[in-house]
């Protein structure tokens, strides 16, 4: 049997991937070219993508498939490719590409992932290399130290700022609380200072996110800091009214075109910005991330802003990880930065100038949020680094605020059923939508799986049934909605949570947030959604919980990796559950939601 066969056999691939492959066999039938291995190949970048991988990694493909089969020698597998007429191997910069696979290394590409990854490499180099304009930044110093009172001890806040002054591309990483969005409104303050000070109009600013949940919380942190900076000694009221309230999403941003995968805004019509700050970018997939890059004008800033422990995005990717590989850990600083910024941070450890991106990413390590009645941040720092036997010890002996339910599979059963329960309850008490919706992100159960027993779909219909009985109207006053596709028509957006009321005449209304209050719409006009009591955790990336129940599967799962559980553990807010058993739990951190991308290589080089 042939591998194509046996990978089909073992449902390792989808139609879509054989189809590829069969249409090159009957292609290369006509020119003596139907290696299989080649299609083989071939169906496996094809499948590679659905993966959230760049491409095929020739040297290890049970990254993208885990079939029990025998792979091809990498090296005749690479050789076989080489010599087929559907694949190129121009040089890395190469833009003239029409074979329909791309091979470079041991990584096999569709063409348009190969386009991507380049052209984004491409602009990513374009902006790091841009210098702003204004380039003295010692008139700032007087206000730079009232935002940063401790710049000169080595605070991470501060370094980020000073170097967002003086670099295009800026990278800010840093776990929840970390005080990404509350540097980058003293960023901005800066940027707007700095103009006034120079007699320039005020910059154009523009904030966005991945998902509309992701952009309504950025507003809501920045206008947060706004308010705590108009107390700030120096600070001038004017620059503050200055400072941008509201966020979009990326697809609002670059504008959609209906039914075309463009947008209104590209290399040809940028951006009319001067700073485009984007927060949650690990959640950016790579076709996004390069056409906004594209986008981004000459001479404008880009501000990248994410937690790369993080799950990757879920369409192919991994971009932020990749940037920040490429960047390094930024604690120390090119000379020539560290020169032209002392007069803002004092003495700041240098490194050589290694690579287009060095001194563009500031890591940030000190979290500040922590509620006294949580103590994540140690199980935080226990999953992010896989450490199976801290974590566990840690969540046995107990930390403020979590709770271990150890080997507990179903926490709609037995003692935890009620406290489950009762937040949606007392939200299908209230008559006020803003308020319901207020109550209805106080607790999730966040789960790994879609599909079966311990999956979201089959908990949200016990939940329900719970709520509001097996006979139940499907749009039951106090249902929670989660939107799975973005509708630019309605303004709601893949993860958009909303909540069902009945107005007085019995009619239910689906209510979500919006930019200017609560918006209503009849359910049966709403784009694709599903019940938002639980939830996957890659749905939930980019919100936060008061109380999160953590549910892993009874068993292993290929989806388990340590971002999953890092991910899931730090939606929570006041108070977390985990539901697992300790050997899943070790399988889970012993895994990487890892992603082949040729990215970081790239910007490296
Ligand atoms: N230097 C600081 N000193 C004191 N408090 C701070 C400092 N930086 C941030 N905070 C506080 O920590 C909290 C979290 O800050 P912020 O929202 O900026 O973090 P974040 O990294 O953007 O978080 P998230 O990733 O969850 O959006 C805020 O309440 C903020 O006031």
């Amino acid at each position: 049997m042939s591998l194509l066969d046996a990978l089909l056999r073992q449902g390792a691939l989808r139609p879509v991937d054989h189809a590829l492959a069969q249409s090159l066999r009957r292609l290369g039938r006509e020119v003596d070219d139907a290696d299989d291995r080649v299609l083989v190949a071939a169906a496996l970048a094809s499948s590679a993508i659905a993966q959230g991988h760049a491409g095929l990694d020739l040297s290890r493909p049970q990254v993208a498939c885990d079939a029990n089969v025998e792979w091809p020698d990498a090296t005749q597998w690479r050789e076989a490719l080489a010599a087929s007429r559907w694949v190129a191997s121009p040089s890395r910069d190469d833009a003239s590409v029409q074979a329909p696979l791309v091979l470079e290394g041991d990584l096999l590409y569709l063409r348009r992932y190969r386009e991507y990854e380049r052209r984004l490499a491409s602009h990513l180099r374009r902006i790091a290399s841009a210098q702003p304009a204004e380039g003295d930044v010692s008139a700032l110093a007087p206000l730079f130290a009232a935002l940063f009172p401790g710049a000169r001890e080595s605070d991470r806040q501060a370094r980020a700022a000073a170097l967002a002054l003086l670099r295009s591309l800026l990278l800010v990483t840093g776990g929840p609380g970390t005080g990404k969005t509350t540097t980058i409104a003293r960023v901005l303050l800066l940027l707007i200072a700095q103009s006034a000070l120079e007699g320039r109009p005020a910059p154009r600013i523009a904030l966005a996110a991945p998902t509309g949940r992701a952009a309504e919380r950025m507003a809501e942190s920045l206008r947060a800091a706004i308010a705590r900076l108009r107390d700030v000694p120096g600070v001038d009221a004017a620059w503050c009214d200055a400072l941008p309230t509201s966020a979009s999403t990326l697809h609002r941003l670059l504008g959609t075109i209906p039914d075309s995968p463009r947008f209104r805004h590209d290399a040809d019509h940028p951006l009319p910005f001067d700073a485009i700050v984007v927060d949650e970018a690990s959640m950016v997939d790579l076709p996004l991330m390069c056409k906004l890059v594209e986008a981004v004008p000459d001479g404008a800033r880009l501000i990248l802003l994410g937690d790369r422990d993080q799950l990757p995005s879920v369409e192919a990717g991994d971009v932020l990880a990749a940037i920040t590989d490429a960047a390094g850990e930024g604690d120390a600083l090119p000379a020539q930065v560290a020169r032209a910024l002392s007069p803002l941070l004092g003495e700041v450890p240098q490194r050589e100038d290694d690579g287009v991106l060095a001194g563009h990413r500031v890591q940030l390590q000190r979290g500040y949020r922590q509620a006294q009645s949580l103590q994540l941040a140690p199980l935080a720092d226990a999953l992010r680094t896989g450490d199976a036997a801290h974590a566990i010890t840690l969540l046995r002996e107990g930390l403020a605020g979590v709770r271990f339910h150890e080997d507990v599979s179903d926490p709609l059963a037995g003692a935890s059923r009620d406290a489950l329960l009762a937040p949606w309850r007392a939200a299908m008490a209230l008559h006020d939508p803003a308020e319901a919706l207020r109550q209805a992100q106080t607790l999730r159960l966040l789960t790994a799986l879609r599909e079966g027993p311990q999956g979201a779909a089959a908990l949200n219909q016990r939940i329900e049934d719970a709520l509001a009985g097996v006979q139940r109207d499907p749009y039951f006053h106090g249902r929670l909605l989660l939107v799975t596709e973005n509708s630019y028509r309605h303004g709601l957006f893949n993860g958009d949570i909303g909540v069902v009321q009945r107005d007085a005449t019995g009619v239910p209304v689906a209510w979500f947030a919006g930019p200017d209050g609560v918006r209503g719409f009849h359910p049966a006009s709403l784009p694709a959604h599903t019940g938002a009591f639980a939830m996957t955790v890659h749905k939930a990336q980019g919100s936060e919980f008061d109380t999160v129940w953590l549910l892993l599967p009874k068993q292993d799962a290929r989806t388990l990796s340590r971002e999953l559980l890092y991910t899931g553990v730090t939606r929570a807010r006041r108070e977390l559950h985990v539901c697992a058993s300790d050997v899943v739990l070790q399988a889970a951190l012993a895994r990487h939601a890892q992603r082949v991308s040729g990215l970081a290589g790239r910007l490296r080089d």
